[in-house]
């Protein structure tokens, strides 16, 4: 469960001596529960990416409270976000961001090795998650080497390998044709139904929130309309 309380951010611009405070959220407050989807949708500037940068914990509110399975991180320090997102989220971008120097096997293993775990099951569980996004034959592609709806499988099997409990995602598509998107949209809703894990995904795009129980809208740093539970 992530519990959004009255949560502000205001961001300090301009040179030392004339700083000014610009405020970007407003005393937002939701709530996502585990195993749903929840998507965050607005114009541009309106929020959104300062929104899942506090709840990933990559900048601090200003106001507010932030907890996460019943964990107070709201003034966590940065040893202790990076603990806690390696146990508990997992990431997906726009633009992939995958190491092109790594195969498809490397990217998604990579956070089995920064974990330390042995060889052999790190084998064995790429393997396995590379059957589950349908890439096991591209076990050894480099990224160049791939559509963009494969790059993004990676990506989002990177995403699983540690577990999380919650995928937080910027524009996951965004980079994808209709058809492509599709796919990958069926990919998110299976593995949520599958394995029950929380999604929060940032996106412009109808698509993706038809696939959602909840819709936040921001606008201008306001929740102008927040979630009533629909089931898809
Ligand atoms: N590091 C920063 N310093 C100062 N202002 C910032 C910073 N990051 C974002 N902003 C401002 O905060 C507001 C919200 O930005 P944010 O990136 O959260 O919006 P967004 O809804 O994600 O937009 P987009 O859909 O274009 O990505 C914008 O006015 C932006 O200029």
């Amino acid at each position: 469960m992530i519990e959004v309380k009255n949560l502000s951010h205001s961001f300090r611009v301009g040179k030392k001596g004339t700083e000014k405070e610009i405020p970007v959220l407003k005393n937002v407050t939701f709530n996502i529960k585990q195993g749903e989807i929840a998507t965050i949708v607005g114009r541009s500037g309106s929020g959104k990416s300062t929104l899942l940068n506090l709840i990933s914990g990559y900048i601090s509110p200003t106001e507010g409270e932030l907890i996460i399975h019943e964990n107070n991180v709201t003034n966590f320090n940065e040893k202790e976000w990076a603990k806690f997102r390696l146990s508990h989220f997992g990431f997906i971008f726009q633009s992939f961001q995958l190491i092109p120097s790594l195969t498809t096997f490397e990217n998604v293993e990579l956070p089995l090795t920064l974990k330390g775990v042995p060889s052999p099951e790190r084998k064995k569980q790429v393997m396995d998650l590379l059957q589950n996004v349908g890439l096991h034959e591209h076990a050894s592609h480099y990224p160049n080497e791939l559509s963009g709806g494969q790059q993004q499988r990676v990506s989002i099997a990177r995403a699983l390998i540690t577990k999380p409990s919650i995928i937080l995602a910027d524009e996951p598509t965004g980079s994808l044709d209709t058809e492509t998107e599709l796919e990958i949209l069926d990919l998110i809703r299976s593995l949520n139904l599958e394995k029950g894990i929380t999604f929060c995904i940032i996106t412009h795009d109808d698509e993706v929130a038809k696939i959602s129980n909840h819709q936040f809208h921001l606008q201008d740093g306001v929740l102008s309309k927040g979630g009533a539970f629909v089931e898809v």
